[in-house]
C-alpha cells in the first residue's frame, strides 16, 4: 500500500462527506430513536428479513475526541473474540456456528456520542470527529489481514452517531435500528474499566436508582458487555478491577467478559492526544494513526 498518497486521497474524499455529517448531527434529538448510521463500510445492501443469518456487533461508543490507537485496539480485540466457531458436520463440509445456528462474521460500530452524561462538550467539532472515524475505520479494514490469522474477511464497520449519554438509550435505539433487528442482533458493548463502573453506578438511573434498566436493555437476551481493564492510579490494579467484575450481581457478572488489553493500548487516551497536540510535543503522534495524525495536523485541531 502506499503510505503517502493514500492518505491525501482518504482525507480529500471524506472531506466531502462533511455536509452530510453535519446535517445528520444538526437532525439529532433525544425525542425518538434517532440513532442514525452516516457511513458503513463497505456501503449495507438491505438483506431480506428471512435471509437474516445470526450477528454480532460490536459496539464502541465514545466521544473519539480523537480516534486513538487504543480505539482501534479494542475494537480489534472484540472482532477477534466475537468470530464464531468452525465446526464441521457430518458431510465433512465447514460451517460456522454460534448458538442459534449459522452465525456471520461480528461487525463493527464505532458509535459517536453527542452528549456524554458527565463533561461538558469540548472542540473538536462533531463533524470533525466523524470524519476521524471515517478515518479509523479505513484503518481497520486495510489492515493486512495476513498478519492476524483470525482476519480471514475485512469487516463490516458502520459509523453512527447518537444523542444519548446513558448506555440503556443507546442500546433501545439500536434494537429499533433496521440493520441490527434484535432478534437476530446480539449487542456486544466495548467499555473500558472505567466506563464500566459508571455503567453500574445507580445514580443514573433515577427515580429507583437500580440497575434494573441494564438488565432489561443492554444486556437483554444474549447481549453482553466487553470490559478492557484499564489500571492506573485513579481506578486501581488490574487484579481489584477482576476482583469488581466477579463480584458483580450474578445477573451481570455473568454477562460480563473483562479482559486485559494489550501494549498498544496502554497510556494511551484521547486527553493525552488533545494534551500532546496543545503542548506542541510530538509524542501525541504515536497515539493516532497515520490518517488522524494527518487530519489533526492538517485541520489545525486542539491547538
Ligand atoms: N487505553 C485504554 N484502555 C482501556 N480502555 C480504554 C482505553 N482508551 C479508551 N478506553 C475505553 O474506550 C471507551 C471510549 O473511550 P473514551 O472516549 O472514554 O476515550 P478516552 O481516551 O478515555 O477519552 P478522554 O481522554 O477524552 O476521556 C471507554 O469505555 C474507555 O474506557
Ligand atoms: N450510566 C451510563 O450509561 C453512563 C455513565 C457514564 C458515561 N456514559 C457514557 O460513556 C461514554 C464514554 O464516556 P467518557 O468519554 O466520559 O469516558 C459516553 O457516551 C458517556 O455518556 C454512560
Amino acid at each position: 500500500m502506499d503510505t503517502t498518497a493514500e492518505p491525501e486521497e482518504a482525507m480529500h474524499r471524506i472531506r466531502t462527506l462533511i455536509p452530510s455529517f453535519r446535517s445528520a448531527i444538526a437532525s439529532l434529538t433525544t425525542t425518538s430513536p434517532n440513532l442514525q448510521i452516516v457511513k458503513s463500510y463497505p456501503p449495507r445492501i438491505p438483506s431480506s428479513p428471512s435471509s437474516q443469518k445470526q450477528r454480532t456487533v460490536c459496539i464502541l461508543d465514545s466521544s473519539f475526541n480523537p480516534p486513538t490507537k487504543a480505539h482501534m485496539h479494542l475494537a480489534l480485540q472484540a472482532l477477534k473474540k466475537y468470530i464464531p466457531t468452525t465446526t464441521t458436520s457430518g458431510d465433512g463440509s465447514e460451517a460456522t456456528q454460534g448458538k442459534e445456528g449459522e452465525e456471520e462474521p461480528p461487525s463493527l460500530l464505532l458509535l459517536l456520542a453527542t452528549t456524554n452524561a458527565d463533561k461538558p462538550p469540548t472542540p473538536a467539532s462533531y463533524e470533525h470527529r466523524l470524519a476521524m472515524m471515517c478515518l479509523l475505520a479505513e484503518e481497520i479494514q486495510n489492515l493486512d489481514s495476513s498478519l492476524d490469522s483470525s482476519r480471514a474477511k475485512v469487516p463490516q464497520i458502520d459509523i453512527g452517531i447518537t444523542p444519548h449519554p446513558r448506555f440503556i438509550d443507546k442500546s433501545t435505539d439500536l434494537s429499533a435500528h433496521p440493520f441490527f433487528p434484535p432478534e437476530s442482533t446480539r449487542q456486544v458493548w466495548i467499555l473500558g474499566y472505567d466506563t464500566l463502573i459508571r455503567l453500574l453506578n445507580p445514580k443514573y438511573y433515577p427515580p429507583h436508582h437500580t440497575l434494573r434498566d441494564v438488565t432489561t436493555t443492554l444486556l437483554s437476551s444474549t447481549n453482553r458487555i466487553l470490559v478492557f481493564a484499564r489500571p492506573g492510579a485513579e481506578f486501581g490494579t488490574e487484579a481489584s478491577q477482576h476482583e469488581y467484575s466477579t463480584s458483580l450481581d450474578k445477573a451481570i457478572a455473568d454477562k460480563v467478559d473483562m479482559i486485559v488489553p494489550g501494549k498498544e493500548a496502554e497510556g494511551v487516551s484521547s486527553t493525552n492526544v488533545r494534551n500532546g497536540v496543545k503542548n506542541g510535543t510530538g509524542e501525541w503522534r504515536d497515539g493516532v494513526c497515520s490518517g488522524v495524525a494527518g487530519w489533526i495536523g492538517r485541520e489545525g485541531l486542539y491547538l
